[in-house]
């Protein structure tokens, strides 16, 4: 399962510097390339595949004076890997710029109709149809907002979005809320994909709600223009999301831990300690300890550094990648019955290789808690989940997973207990469930 975008907006002092440590903040929602776009006369862009640190090495950046930004970083779902946010864009002569995260469900459709009245469009990836949409409806209303609204009711899918044209940013939630966006006030005004990016700068921040628009040029203004019933993506809390941002009001931290303690108490383990698959396991695993009063010890050290090393081909290398990866501390382990928990499993591949790992280094039994429900259908609206076919939990029960990764027991959190664990009804869960948000796929 791939990661989403980050996006980041602000008007305000010094913008493309500020821009530069939010995408680093933003870092985790995509690693395939990073941009930067400012308002200087006209709008000038700076983007390239990699890591922030990799595309922006400190120069760039005085070439980038403003005080109008939009920024990104990328995990594609849609189109070509050299594609690379901001894009820049145009109709009816106008330039616009697009940061974008999420997944449109009707890029396709949209786009042939845009194409027979003669748009030209200049990439592959569906964020552009946003741009275009925008501007084709702003020449037909004459005003931001009106426009916006036409969006709305053509463009379906997952949307955070960010333009940047005539000196002005223009930002905007899809009116079902899919995809997390905060905004924060204080020196200046600021959007980012996690309020955690945002607490660089400034403490007053709230949610940008589902339908919500903001239009940034010499004032501020904002409206919500639509609003359909909230489905805000439950993986954002299961994995996504860095655990110390507040998504919609909720913590990201409390709610995995509290993930793990309904998991302890639907489905307790016979164990001497809890492990954690690190990172995203941890809080979880904490949340199951607690619960179950077996401790809780870090019985596998993840090397962070190794990012997307080149890996050499063959078998070799490729064993040679996951032990780099993770690797077992033995002390933990050896002689001992174990709890395993996990936040997720996709294809299953982590999770056989950690318990054969395990196995190795000693431990006696593996008892593997997941701390969400079985992912069973894809996503289309931003998350990369791969096909039916290559999900490890999409066909047959429990028991063919819990064979597959060679556990001596298996259990997953139930739909009913993630729920509580969010305690906010406003989920979307059509991964784990099948049932999609009706808002997202009418046209
Ligand atoms: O079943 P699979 O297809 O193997 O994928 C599932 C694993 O991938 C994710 O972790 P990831 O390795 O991305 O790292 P993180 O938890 O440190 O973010 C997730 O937390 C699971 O551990
Ligand atoms: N992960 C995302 O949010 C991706 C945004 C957009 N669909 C792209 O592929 O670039
Ligand atoms: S289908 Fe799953 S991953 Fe996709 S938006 Fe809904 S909850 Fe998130
Ligand atoms: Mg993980």
């Amino acid at each position: 399962m791939r990661e989403k975008c980050g996006i980041f907006a602000a008007k305000t002092e010094n913008a493309s510097k500020k821009a530069y440590y939010a995408l680093i903040a933003l870092q985790h929602r995509g690693q395939e390339s990073a941009g930067i776009s400012v308002w200087r006369h006209k709008i000038r862009t700076l983007a390239g595949r990699g890591l922030v640190s990799e595309v922006f090495r400190g120069n760039e950046l005085s070439r980038l004076k403003s005080n109008m930004v939009i920024a990104h970083v990328r995990y594609s779902t849609s189109g070509s890997l050299n594609e690379t946010q901001p894009l820049e864009t145009s109709c009816h002569g106008k330039k616009i710029a697009v940061a974008h995260n999420g997944t449109l469900t009707n890029f396709l459709p949209l786009r042939r109709k845009y194409e027979k009245k003669g748009v030209k469009f200049r990439h592959s990836v569906d964020s552009e149809l946003l741009g275009i949409s925008f501007l084709w409806h702003l020449r037909e209303t004459g005003d931001e907002f009106e426009a916006m609204r036409e969006v709305f009711n053509e463009v379906k899918g997952a949307y955070s979005v960010a333009f940047l044209f005539d000196g002005k940013i223009l930002v905007a939630r899809d009116p079902v809320g899919f995809r997390p966006l905060s905004y924060g006030i204080g020196d200046g005004h600021y959007f980012a994909s996690e309020d955690s990016a945002l607490r660089l700068f400034v403490e007053d921040i709230r949610d940008v709600a589902p339908g919500e628009v903001f239009l940034i040029s010499d004032d501020v203004e904002n409206k919500v223009l639509v609003k359909e019933k909230h489905h805000h993506c439950v993986f954002e809390y299961i994995y996504f999301a860095r655990p110390d941002s507040v998504l919609d009001e909720v913590s990201v931290y409390s709610a995995r831990v509290k993930m793990g303690r309904e998991l302890a108490l639907e489905s307790p383990a016979n164990a001497e300690v809890v492990i954690p698959v690190p990172d995203s396991g941890r809080a979880a695993a904490l949340g199951f300890s607690q619960i179950s009063g077996i401790p809780y010890a870090e019985g596998l050290i993840k090397n962070r550094y190794i990012g997307r090393t080149f890996i050499m081909p063959g078998q070799f290398y490729r064993e040679l990648k996951v032990k780099l990866k993770l690797s077992p501390v033995r002390e933990i382990v050896s002689g001992k019955r174990v709890v395993l928990i996990d936040d997720s499993i996709v294809r299953g591949t982590t999770m056989r290789r950690i318990v054969a790992m395990l196995r190795k280094a000693g431990a006696k039994e593996v008892h593997v808690r997941i701390a969400s429900p079985p992912i069973r259908h894809p996503c289309y609206m931003g998350i990369d989940i791969p096909t039916r076919h290559e999900l490890i939990a999409a066909f047959g029960g429990v028991d063919r997973v819990k064979k597959a990764i060679n556990a001596d027991s298996l259990a997953y959190l139930s739909v009913n207990g993630l729920k509580k664990a969010v305690g906010k009804g406003e989920l979307c869960l059509a991964c784990l469930t099948g049932n999609y948000p009706e808002w997202a796929f009418h046209f």
